[in-house]
């Protein structure tokens, strides 16, 4: 079943077009990462799927439902972290929750809402008290609140600690477990690879690259590198490479088999490859790659 469809969405601020007729789908229980590079478009995207701004063009469907036109519902069904949390400063951590969970249909318990956002020892905390990472917390927490069966995540490990990150990805892959659907936008190109099944890298506000991450992944091309022995040249290599200072780097799309016909080759004439170093393609290969700077 399909949990998100977005449909040649088409978002303007003005005569600016920020989101430019963007489609892609996520189903349900999938974890899929909206990547890109800052002001490509990401947080409009999920502020239509999220029913606060409506689609120029396109139509986006939730859940089946249409985020501003059955807010009510898509509301319920749904939680929202954004990147900017308005919170009443003067509240404790144990307040806030209460105060949202008086709005929450079926709510967590708030020890339960505390506990899974690692913030149970800060209840008695001051919002102001917190710092910039245990506010993105209790932020997850309230996105949480109300068991969504879809969550959307606008950068939401930004100003947390390792710890805490990996916190936070446990927790949501915790929730994707229990068969909630999950999109999120993040710059770790690492979360997104970490968590995400699937992917969409958005540039300039429309997709240039999209699909499942493994098969994303593998159709990269990896990278074996070493430094160049004395007296080679570049052109006695079996294989192409290109030299960045004294290292040679070879791009492959399988490296285990570069590196193996590298080093048969160094064998057979007696030399050492040293520093060797042989790499899968990582997204952020594909980022570097897709983004145009
Ligand atoms: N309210 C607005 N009015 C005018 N322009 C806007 C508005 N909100 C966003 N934009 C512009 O639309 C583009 C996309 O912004 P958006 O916030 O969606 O990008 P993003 O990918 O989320 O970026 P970031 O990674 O920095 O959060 C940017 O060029 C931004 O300046």
């Amino acid at each position: 079943m399909t949990a998100i469809q977005v449909s040649g969405l088409v978002k303007r601020y003005g005569a600016f077009e920020a989101v430019k007729g963007v489609s892609f789908e996520v189903a349900e229980g999938e974890i899929f990462a909206l990547l890109g590079r800052n002001g490509a478009g990401k947080t409009t995207t999920v502020e239509v799927l999220a029913g606060f701004q409506r689609p120029d063009e396109g139509t986006v469907r939730v859940l089946g439902l249409d985020p501003a036109g059955q807010r009510g519902e898509a509301r319920r069904r749904t939680g929202v972290m954004l990147q900017e949390a308005g919170f009443f400063p003067d509240l404790t951590v144990a307040r806030t929750v209460d105060t949202w969970r008086d709005f929450t249909a079926a709510a967590r318990p708030r020890d339960e809402a505390l506990r899974l956002a690692g913030l149970a020892h800060k209840a008695g905390t001051k919002v102001r008290q917190l710092s910039g990472g245990e506010k993105r917390r209790l932020d997850l927490a309230l996105a949480t609140l109300g068991r969504p069966e879809v969550l959307f995540l606008d950068e939401p490990t930004t100003g947390m600690d390792p710890e805490a990150r990996r916190d936070t990805w446990e927790l949501v892959r915790g929730l994707a477990a229990d068969g909630a659907t999950v999109l999120l936008t993040t710059h770790y190109l690492e979360e997104a690879q970490r968590l995400a099944s699937s992917l969409a890298i958005l540039d300039g506000g429309a997709i240039v690259a999209a699909g499942g991450m493994a098969e994303t992944l593998a159709a990269q091309s990896g990278r074996v590198a070493f430094r160049m022995p004395p007296g080679v040249a570049p052109d006695e290599l079996p294989l192409p490479v290109t030299l960045e200072g004294e290292l040679a780097v070879c791009r492959a799309e399988d490296p285990d088999l570069a590196a193996q016909t590298l080093l048969s080759w160094a064998a057979g004439r007696g030399l050492r490859l040293t520093g060797l170093d042989v790499r899968a393609a990582t997204l952020e290969d594909l980022f570097l790659d897709r983004s145009t700077s």
